[in-house]
């Protein structure tokens, strides 16, 4: 099929910000723009934290695999949130230096750091919110489920403290595969008699992060405008972005769906990042606030297709996933592309479910 110019320029535009930033790029003023702006919210972060000093009021949060790629940056975004009073960092290794890089921060939260199984128990005692980023990442040219093997024992293990030690927290599941490790969870918590699939939750706020990133740069406009919604599951055409949905209404061309789908759908082999899980943990603990509106997408148990999991948008609220919405209109692009990632789907649940029960 022949590239329509306009096409083709919205396609070099969104290609030309995967070319790392050089000293006579033309963009730099936008860099020095962002970073100002950056600042600027790290200083009103740091300003609305000070109020809660001390952790007398706000939230206690957990991170598992606060060592690691995600976990650090998460601990410092986390850190800096003033709903959070105490934040305990667990790990397997290097928590203690973690801790005491973290803790230096002046914000509010109190920061303890845990190290290896024996202190789990301690890590977990009264969370109110666990984040679980603990196990290996991808290298490349590997899938998420390349990863199930060592995973799902460590979201195992870890899911069978959180059953015993804060039974009634809200669980983020971010290791991978999380189309499998979030029945996995699941499937611990009915073992242990504590399920309440309104509490645990996969996060896939990356994937509308990425479909959010990459409109706006195809529409040459802010993201923070821009709203779209990614629903199915956390691995390749499991990730199903309804480009027919985007907030505000705009329209692509088939060539334009084919090359934004593909790019939200392998964007994790581009980068990786914690800023998602921070948006995603900060709505978790408005909407434990009780802050009315607060939706997200996310990977939960749900009946909106035959599948016992499926990302949607949901409700946030004091008791977690408190509403589940249904998918709206799909185009026929959409409909096909829900069939391939029902069926992918389909087999990763199983595959997490079956490991419990085996
Ligand atoms: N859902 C999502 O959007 C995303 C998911 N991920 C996933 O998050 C996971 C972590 O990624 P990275 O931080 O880059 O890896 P990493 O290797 O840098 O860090 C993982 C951390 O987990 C710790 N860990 C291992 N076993 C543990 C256990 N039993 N208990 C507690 N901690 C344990 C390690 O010591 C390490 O510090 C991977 O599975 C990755 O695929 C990463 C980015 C986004
Ligand atoms: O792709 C990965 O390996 C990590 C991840 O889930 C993402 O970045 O979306």
């Amino acid at each position: 099929m022949e590239r329509s110019a306009e096409a083709s320029r919205r396609i070099a535009r969104i290609s030309s910000h995967l070319q790392p930033p050089s000293s006579q790029c033309p963009c730099d003023g936008d860099i020095e723009w962002t970073w100002k702006l950056m600042m600027e919210e790290i200083s009103l972060l740091r300003r609305s934290n000070c109020r809660s000093k001390g952790g007398a009021s706000g939230f206690k949060v957990a991170i598992l695999g606060a060592a690691g790629g995600i976990g650090q940056p998460l601990a410092l975004l986390m850190k800096m949130n003033p709903l959070v009073s105490v934040l305990h960092l667990y790990d397997v290794v290097n928590t203690p230096g973690v801790t005491a890089d973290i803790s230096h921060m002046d914000t509010g939260a109190v920061v303890r750091g845990f190290l290896g199984q024996p202190q789990l128990e301690s890590a977990l005692t009264g969370m109110e919110l666990v984040i679980i980023p603990a196990g290996v990442p991808r290298k490349p040219g590997m899938t998420r489920d390349d990863l199930f093997n060592i995973n799902a024992g460590i979201v195992r293990t870890l899911s069978e403290g959180i059953a015993k030690w804060c039974p009634n927290a809200i669980v983020n599941v971010i290791s991978n595969p999380v189309n499998s490790t979030v029945p996995i969870a699941a499937e611990v918590f009915k073992q242990a008699g504590t399920y309440d699939p309104k509490r645990l939750l996969g996060v896939t706020t990356l994937d509308v992060v990425r479909a959010n990133t990459f409109v706006a740069e195809a529409l040459g406009i802010d993201p923070r405008e821009v709203s779209v919604p990614v629903v199915g599951g956390h691995a390749g055409v499991t990730i199903l972005p309804l480009l027919s949905q985007v907030n505000p209404p705009c329209s692509f061309t088939t060539e334009e769906i084919r090359y934004l789908t593909d790019r939200i759908q392998n964007g994790g082999t581009e980068v990786v990042e914690a800023y998602a899980a921070a948006i995603f943990a900060d709505a978790c603990l408005r909407g434990l606030r009780g802050d009315a509106g607060i939706v997200e997408c996310s990977f939960v148990a749900s009946q909106v297709t035959e599948l016992p999991f499926f990302a949607s948008k949901v409700r946030l609220g004091r008791s977690g996933a408190e509403e589940i919405f249904p998918l709206g209109p799909l185009n026929e692009f959409e409909r096909a592309g829900l069939e391939k990632a029902k069926k992918e789907l389909a087999g990763s649940i199983q595959k997490g479910v079956s490991f419990i029960r085996k």
